[in-house]
């Protein structure tokens, strides 16, 4: 490519970005309005909701369905998913609790989820993200809930029993973890590796095969792992590339987990129900009483009326030895006709029933 050629398209692109920036101030101009709106229609003494979780999920849809390359959906996505984080923030900054600290796998989920434009707060537990948003510190919380490789996280799960919250929305998360070290840390200097216990038992195999006979130490999170081993020589983390930017630390091994396709949900936790969008998830909490095929009972509804279950999961209820709660998310929102119609069917032989929210599929 000659010189000239080159010159000619920097021109192009220049005169480009100029007619994206006069877009993107227009779009911006035009969510200060929708807030000028929103705070207009309001009744006295409302607080106006200038988040709305299925209007973003539609906006992304719909540049994913008229997107035609040569970039892939999902960066096209992502890049519209941070403009629109930066015109709600002109609209009312969102303040997100997540699981700390800086540099987890959950603030990655906070951020593919809500995009950068937030005020974010880490939070040192599960728990204390539930109770940052029930005292209405924060707008929303981000937890993890369940891995593709070692199941559900039952801190998550309990916190749902202890606490009354709206689900409002998903986020899925591809895991990489990699061996981390500090600057003077040598392969064969290593005796102790640091992680959360979730992603020790997600590096297994890869751990009894490499390094079978160091010590491995569960610590509160991968970024707290990668946090310690900045100052100690003789040992290793094993965390993500947030963590690993954050605490500049080495990767002595990538991706070092035991499945390829390793991933995380995680769910926005608030107190706002979000409307349906066409295309929901439904999560919801069932105990029934401990008699035989009362398991059955529970399942026959969705399986009559062709709803499909997307996961099912168990917890002792907390309230008596031996009882049972059920987690069961599904397709749908609880507004819809048919799936009004089976939690009715449902409640009446549960001892307890209730919807955690509804929420868009994710998108990203
Ligand atoms: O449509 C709205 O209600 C807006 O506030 C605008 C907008 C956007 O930028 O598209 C911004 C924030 C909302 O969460 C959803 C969408």
């Amino acid at each position: 490519m000659s010189e000239q050629e080159l010159k000619a398209l920097r021109v192009r692109i220049d005169s480009l970005d100029e007619k994206i920036l006069e877009l993107i101030s227009d779009r911006a101009r035009c969510a200060q309005e929708v807030a000028r709106v929103k705070m207009a229609a309001l009744p006295a003494g409302e607080e106006p909701i200038f988040y709305r979780p299925e209007r973003e999920a539609q906006v992304l849809k719909r540049v994913m369905d008229r997107n035609q390359g040569p970039l892939g959906n999902e960066e096209m996505a992502r890049l519209f998913r941070e403009i629109m984080s930066s015109c709600l923030a002109l609209e009312q900054p969102l303040k997100v609790a997540y699981l700390g600290p800086e540099g987890t796998f959950t603030q990655a989920a906070a951020m593919k989820h809500f995009g950068h434009a937030v005020i974010s707060k880490p939070m040192a537990a599960i728990d204390e993200v539930f109770r940052e948003v029930a005292a209405g510190a924060v707008n929303f919380g981000v937890v993890p809930v369940e891995n593709s490789t070692e199941g559900a996280v039952n801190h998550t799960l309990d916190s749902f029993l202890e606490h009354d919250m709206v689900i409002c929305g998903e986020v899925e998360l591809r895991i990489h973890h990699h061996l981390l070290v500090g600057e003077n840390t040598k392969t064969d200097s290593i005796s102790r590796i640091y992680s959360h216990a979730q992603s020790l038992a997600q590096c297994r195999k890869w751990l009894d095969a490499h390094y079978p006979n160091v010590e491995r130490v569960a610590v509160a999170s991968n970024a707290e792992a990668a946090k310690r081993v900045k100052g100690e020589w003789n040992s290793a983390a094993i965390a993500g590339d947030m963590a690993a930017g954050l605490y500049g630390l080495t990767r002595l091994a990538e991706k070092i987990e035991d499945r390829p396709d390793n991933s995380t949900r995680f769910l926005m936790i608030g107190s706002q129900e979000v409307p349906p969008t066409g295309d929901d998830k439904t999560s919801i909490i069932v105990s029934m009483s401990n008699k035989p095929g009362a398991l059955h009972e529970l399942l026959v509804p969705f399986h009559e009326n062709g709803i499909d279950l997307t996961r099912i999961e168990t917890r002792p209820s907390r309230s008596g030895k031996w009882t049972y709660v059920f987690f069961i998310d599904f397709i749908g929102h609880h507004r819809d006709p048919l799936i009004k119609a089976v939690l009715e069917q449902i409640s009446q032989e549960a001892v307890a029933l209730k919807v955690l929210g509804s929420y868009p599929k994710a998108v990203l």
